[in-house]
């Protein structure tokens, strides 16, 4: 069997006496798409910022591709190939959209940002920037400045800056939080498309969104994965049904 993309062994976060993450195992294979998903205050957005090295576990460890990453620093963590988008406060909001992707390759590769009039002429870097732009359906807005896209597009273009580098394990945390319906749509092809053959995890609230693109849901509840498997499976899970106090999972996005 091949080493899993991600593996967490008894993972433990607590902040001063609550103890938010109690004890997670949890395997994800290398091409998966996984979901996380969760009532309010479950611990989701504690497990993302554990597994990408934001916290380090109060107890057990976090692994990738059989390595041991348990403490490690988020570039650290980055530079083993693991990217995780950052919301779009990480926009910079008076820079271009080509500029914004070619900061995020940039960063990739570990220039400062202040090299940044060395690299200029550089094309390589030029190109595979507007192929970021082509793939995150961008290329129309190159020159606007990021600031002045719409809301679903200032998305889009963080999760080009997310996959700018070329990482194989994709996090995503809440890709779709705010948009409508038809948004929603499209950011969902979209994430599916530029991570085609890669592992992604994404944490997110809209079950519509989850059913559609998940290989496989992790459901936590106050801290403990409570089922971990199909969506099927997990869409007929009394378990799952009981943490969502009756409503369907439908109803619960
Ligand atoms: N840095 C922190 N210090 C103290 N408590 C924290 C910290 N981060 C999160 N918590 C607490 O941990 C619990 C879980 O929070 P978390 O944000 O991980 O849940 P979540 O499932 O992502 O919630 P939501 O769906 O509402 O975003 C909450 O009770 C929260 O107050």
């Amino acid at each position: 069997m091949s080493v899993p993309a991600i593996e967490l062994r008894g993972l433990e976060k607590s902040f001063g006496l609550a103890k938010i993450i109690q004890g997670v195992d949890l395997k994800i294979d290398k091409g998966e798409r996984h979901a996380i998903i969760g009532p309010n205050g479950a611990g989701k957005s504690t497990l993302f910022n554990l597994i990408t090295g934001k916290y380090a576990p109060t107890a057990g460890s976090v692994h990738l591709h059989g390595q041991d990453v348990s403490g490690k620093k988020p570039f650290e963590i980055n530079r083993m190939g693991l990217s995780r988008s950052f919301q779009i406060t990480n926009i910079f909001h008076n820079m271009t959209v080509f500029e914004n992707v070619r900061c995020g390759l940039l960063w990739s590769m570990g220039y400062k940002y202040s090299f940044w009039h060395m690299v200029n002429g550089q094309r390589h870097l030029t190109e595979k920037a507007d192929e970021i732009l082509e793939q995150i359906n961008l290329t129309s807005r190159r020159n606007v400045v990021a600031g002045a896209l719409a809301y679903a597009e200032q998305r889009a273009l963080e999760i080009g800056i997310t996959i700018a580098g070329g990482a194989d394990i994709i996090m995503l945390d809440e890709p779709c939080a705010g948009m409508s319906h038809s948004e929603t749509d499209l950011i969902v092809d979209l994430i599916r498309k530029v991570t085609e053959g890669k592992t992604l995890v994404v944490v997110e609230h809209d079950m519509g969104v989850i059913f559609d693109l998940a290989d496989r849901i992790s459901v936590l509840v106050y801290g403990e994965i409570i089922e971990s498997d199909t969506p099927e499976n997990v869409r007929a899970s009394k378990a799952v049904q009981e943490a969502y106090l009756g409503t369907t999972l439908e109803d619960a996005g």
